[in-house]
């Protein structure tokens, strides 16, 4: 745990849900509750889209690092985390996203 930036920043989102909500962006995020923290993250999704289609890639990259910054605190919010997401990509590893037999792409969430 905490050895990259993403390791490191779960871990801050994590260490928030107990903060004070007044100083703190994330705080007042948890405190606000599930709604609004998954209304942000629909917020920042669209502003990526935005700017996938604007022309200026540039602005891909901190439009990402909202959209990946508020996936974590929903995360955290559901007491769930980045390893529980790696084991899901892990158990889609070597799998092919395409359903042969349905001609269309796979859907890899569990029956
Ligand atoms: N990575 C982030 C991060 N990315 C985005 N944001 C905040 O996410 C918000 C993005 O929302 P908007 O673009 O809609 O801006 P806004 O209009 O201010 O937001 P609203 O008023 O609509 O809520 C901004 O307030 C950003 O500051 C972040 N806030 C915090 N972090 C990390 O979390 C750590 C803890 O932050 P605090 O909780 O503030 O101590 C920081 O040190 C950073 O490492």
């Amino acid at each position: 745990m905490a050895d990259d930036t993403l390791d490191r920043l779960e871990a801050t989102i994590r260490a928030r849900k107990d903060a004070a909500a007044m100083k703190s962006y994330t705080a007042s995020l948890f405190f606000q509750g599930r709604s609004r923290i998954a209304q942000k993250l629909g917020e920042e999704a669209i502003e990526t889209v935005i700017a996938a289609t604007s022309g200026d890639d540039a602005s891909i990259v901190p439009e990402a690092a909202d959209l990946i910054f508020h996936l974590l605190v929903l995360l955290a919010d559901a007491d769930l985390g980045l390893d529980d997401v790696r084991r899901e990509l892990e158990r889609r590893e070597g799998q092919s996203g395409h359903d042969e037999k349905a001609g269309r792409p796979l859907s890899f969430r569990p029956e």
